[in-house]
């Protein structure tokens, strides 16, 4: 087991307040915190003092002054992370993922591997390196000598994946995006869908409470928020195995499908686009544009405008529904195979990308499986 002690020295001489947990070296999750005895439920088991936290108030007050005052708080943090020549949180530092340990997210990736992602992740990958490209565009600017983009790109990385919603006066009246911090060893928390700690924070700092029981030895997980696969893989590099909240596109498989005609129709009521499938149902959107397919255009009006509750045409959906899930999951196994034969990529990010569409197949599998039952049972 390797040892935190200096970083765990560090963080407790700064008044971080750790009550039955460690970090422990995770398999396949890099570092995580761990019970070192049985913890009840609402216990404290972290507390993580404003003294200790980085954020907009720690930023070196020249790299303020040098940059333009729009930048990001994101883009401020990363600036900072990335000129920092000091010692002060050289110890930190070390217990930080190197920039080969983000080898998983697919802002790093080679193009080839990016357009075999799902739809839904390429398109938060585009706003994502639209984010990081205005940021090291400002950060270019105003230091042209002193950084290089790989060195940027990692500490933008960094701030990316370990910040928490954090708020003071300062921040409040910045946007919502903005409301960031990074806090020493809460950002050794992974993340688990189901919730199992609570983090709040006042004035004073923050507090993680647990909201179950652990047993000694198991990981103690925060949740990150109700994220996709997709938005998991993204931001921050990985895949689960299980995730109540993932959710998939089904636009490649249904769009294709309208006329020009009905993709007016459905541009007009705003149902154009966004056709969601997660593990229990087809969202409503997916549900008017199905009707639009297979029923007439007034009986599909009736069912946009709530008059008709779609009974009558829920078999014809459910059917044409199941057509698209086929179709989807074909498209997921062609991906796989499209992802094992390419020969560019590190075998780390192809296997990634690979458990990703074999998720989507297990999570298109689950509603086949449903509309299957339903029809036999009708
Ligand atoms: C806030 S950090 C958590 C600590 C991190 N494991 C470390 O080694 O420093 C977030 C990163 O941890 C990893 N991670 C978090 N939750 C995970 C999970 N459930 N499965 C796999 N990796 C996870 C991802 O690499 C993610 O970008």
């Amino acid at each position: 087991m390797e040892s935190y002690g200096e970083f765990l020295s560090w963080a407790i001489e700064r008044g971080v307040k750790l009550n039955a947990i460690e970090p422990r070296r995770m398999p396949g999750r890099g570092i995580g915190l761990v019970a070192t005895r049985a913890i009840k439920p609402d216990e404290i088991i972290l507390d993580v003092p404003t003294s200790c936290i980085r954020s907009i108030d720690t930023v070196h007050k020249p790299i303020i002054r040098h940059l333009p005052k729009t930048i990001s708080i994101h883009g401020l943090l990363a600036a900072d992370l990335a000129l920092d020549g000091s010692s002060k949180y050289a110890i930190w530092n070390a217990v930080c993922p190197t920039p080969e340990d983000f080898a998983g997210m697919p802002l790093v990736w080679p193009q080839e591997l990016r357009t075999l992602l799902p739809p839904a992740a390429r398109d938060l990958l585009s706003k994502q390196e639209a984010k990081f490209k205005r940021d090291w565009a400002t950060v270019l600017a105003a230091y042209p000598e002193q950084l290089d983009e790989e060195r940027y790109r990692y500490a933008w990385m960094l701030v990316n994946t370990r910040t928490f919603y954090y708020v003071n006066p300062k921040l409040k009246k910045r946007s919502k995006d903005d409301h960031m911090c990074l806090q020493p060893v809460a950002d050794l928390f992974n993340h688990t869908d189901e919730g199992g700690c609570n983090v709040a924070f006042d004035h004073e700092g923050f507090s993680i409470k647990a909201t179950r029981g652990y047993a000694q030895g198991e990981e103690v997980k925060i949740c990150y928020g109700r994220h996709s696969g997709d938005f998991l893989l993204v931001e921050y590099g990985f895949v689960m195995d299980e995730n109540r909240w993932d959710e998939i596109l089904l636009d490649d498989v249904l769009v294709p499908k309208l006329s020009d005609r009905q993709k007016e129709r459905l541009e007009e009521v705003g149902f154009l686009g966004k056709y969601i499938l997660d593990r229990e149902t087809v969202c409503h959107r997916t549900q008017v544009a199905a009707r639009l397919l297979c029923c007439g255009v007034r009986e599909w009006k009736r069912f946009v405008d709530g008059i008709d509750d779609g009974e009558r045409s829920q078999k014809n959906a459910d059917q044409l529904a199941l057509k698209l899930l086929r179709e989807q999951r074909h498209i997921a196994e062609k991906r796989i195979t499209e992802v094992q034969l390419l020969d560019v990529g590190l075998p780390q990010q192809k296997e990634v990308l690979a458990r990703r569409w074999k998720q989507i197949q297990d999570l298109i599998d689950v509603n086949i499986a449903r509309l299957e039952d339903y029809k036999n049972s009708s």
